[in-house]
């Protein structure tokens, strides 16, 4: 979506696009798990997908990390159509994907794990060895510009709380010069506090000018940084607005299903006609929720 917005009157242009989803679709069989969906991320802005168990969102996140191929569509990066065949080819565009389940080794210290998969080395011919000395330093250097206090960075990275993991698989994103960055329901398995200081590196990402999806199914995390709000609903966009077009009431109320909530709600709380358990877990099933 191109929108001019304008700051004491001077009109600021938008930032600039970086990965562009238009009606891309897919199909596992018989099954259409998306369809028609259209989205933008731009530089410095975090757009945020929202939906319930089963809207989508896994099978979106799949196609921009190369993991599926979309069935319908078109997905661009700064411009130019790409289809992925692999992960490494959409971490190559610079896209990083930050998994819940966060591909870090709980035995392996902090650095080892900010370095996994890219270690330095040092020395030449069989003298080639792991430069420990550079990795700590600059793991250190990297996790305090993103005010992650670690004190021993030796410490195994499963000794640290999930809010924490979920930092430093950021740090290590934007460090290793991601340009896209996706987080798949990092305040999912969460308590408010943590919650907290996940979205506060979240926002960080931002400012220091990636373009982030942030895929949740928790409204209220989302406004708390969202410039862009997607909702998928069974495979196809219901919403698609910018922050200034939309109240964290209404993000909510639609998250929730808007009008099928309601008429749920009256029949609920309607005197004397409080639906049998049995009906209201058939009529859940019958909307997916
Ligand atoms: N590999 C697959 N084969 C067949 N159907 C699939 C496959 N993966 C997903 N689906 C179906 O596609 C639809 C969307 O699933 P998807 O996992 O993308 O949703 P989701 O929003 O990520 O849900 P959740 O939050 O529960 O993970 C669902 O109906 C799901 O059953």
């Amino acid at each position: 979506m191109t929108e001019t917005t304008t700051a004491g009157g001077v009109p600021q242009t938008p930032n600039t696009e970086i990965l562009r989803l238009t009606d891309v679709g897919k199909r596992y069989g018989n099954v259409h798990a998306l369809r028609g969906v259209s989205l933008s991320v731009r530089q410095g802005e975090i757009t945020c997908v929202l939906g319930d168990n089963g809207a989508g969102k896994s099978t979106l996140i799949k196609i921009i990390a190369g993991l599926h191929q979309h069935s319908e569509g078109t997905v661009q990066v700064n411009g130019e159509e790409v289809r992925f065949g692999s992960p490494r080819e959409s971490l190559e565009r610079g896209i990083a994907t930050v998994y819940q389940d966060l591909a870090l080794v709980p035995l392996m210290s902090i650095w080892r794990n900010f370095f996994l998969g890219a270690e330095l080395r040092t020395g030449v011919g069989p003298l080639k060895r792991l430069d420990v000395k550079r990795m700590v330093a600059i793991a250190d250097e990297e996790l305090t510009k993103m005010g992650i206090a670690v004190p021993d960075l030796e410490r195994p990275v499963g000794a640290l709380s999930g809010g924490q993991r979920q930092c430093i698989a950021i740090a290590r994103a934007i460090y290793f010069g991601a340009k896209v960055l996706i987080l798949d329901e990092p305040t999912a398995a969460l308590g408010v506090k943590q919650s907290g200081v996940v979205l506060k590196y979240v926002a960080k990402a931002r400012d220091a000018g990636l373009g982030v999806i942030f895929i949740t199914h928790n409204p209220h995390h989302a406004y708390l940084v969202g410039n862009h709000f997607v909702i998928l609903n069974r495979g196809n966009v219901s919403l698609d607005m910018a922050r200034s077009q939309i109240t964290l009431d209404r993000l909510t109320n639609e998250m929730a299903g808007g009008a099928e909530l309601e008429a749920l709600s009256h029949e609920l709380s309607a005197p004397g006609q409080t639906p049998e358990p049995a009906a209201v877990l058939a009529a859940s099933r019958e909307t997916g929720r």
